[in-house]
């Protein structure tokens, strides 16, 4: 992985612990993408833009744990959604920043952080969202770590919506809209082997 002096320390956390209901509740990162379970799609086009990688996977936590990468579980219960990924991260790591990212994103921006760390760079903002040009793309982010008492409160009093959280700080997003494909996310097998078919967009 490359290094980046001129930022602020940055890790990436792989979102992997949802239920794939639309998948069957299959473990959505293992499921398999031309030959390769889809987190590695993630991990090879994510690995060259951080210093570190963080999995966030609430099952086969063994199995992740093999591509040599930190794995963490939500720490509060039952599947809660993407924020409790985000705020387990944030225990975790000593980084100014996590940037957020999918599993079931195989061909995410290759200059996803860089776009990002700008964006909020020019604004001084807390966070930077992704944003494709129709919509805003809410689980890829940079999120800074300073930002993990407010989320405990927010997820504590029972809320789970992302775009409620970032809507109580100073949140910019980043323009992608010349490259939308790249936040293609694969939520069944129909999708998966319909993008098989398709080949790789972008
Ligand atoms: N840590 C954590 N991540 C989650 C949770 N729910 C969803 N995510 C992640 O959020 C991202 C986007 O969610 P979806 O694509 O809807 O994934 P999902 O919730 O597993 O799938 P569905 O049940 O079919 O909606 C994926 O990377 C999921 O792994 C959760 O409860 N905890
Ligand atoms: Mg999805």
């Amino acid at each position: 992985m490359s290094d980046h002096p001129s930022r602020g320390s940055i890790t990436a956390v792989i979102l992997a612990g949802g239920k794939a209901r639309r998948m069957g509740g299959q473990d959505k990162g293992l499921v398999e993408l031309a030959g390769q379970p889809l987190i590695e799609h993630v991990i090879a086009r994510i690995a060259p833009q951080v210093n570190q990688i963080l999995i966030n996977a609430n099952r086969n936590t063994e199995q992740y744990a093999r591509y040599g990468h930190p794995v963490v579980s939500d720490t509060l219960s039952d599947f809660q959604g993407p924020l409790a990924g985000f705020l387990a991260a944030m225990q975790q790591v000593e980084s100014d920043f996590i940037v957020t990212l999918p599993c079931d994103g195989p061909c995410l921006p290759a200059d996803l952080v860089n776009r990002l760390y700008h964006a909020q760079q020019a604004a001084g903002a807390e966070i930077a969202v992704a944003h494709d040009g129709n919509r805003m793309q809410p689980v890829y982010a940079l999120i800074s770590t300073r930002l993990q008492p407010s989320l405990e409160e927010f997820l504590a009093a029972g809320e789970r919506k992302i775009d409620w959280w970032y809507r109580k700080h100073n949140t910019v997003t980043a323009d992608f809209s010349d490259i939308p494909d790249t936040f293609l996310n694969i939520n069944t097998l129909e999708e998966r082997d319909r993008f098989r078919e398709a080949g790789q967009p972008g």
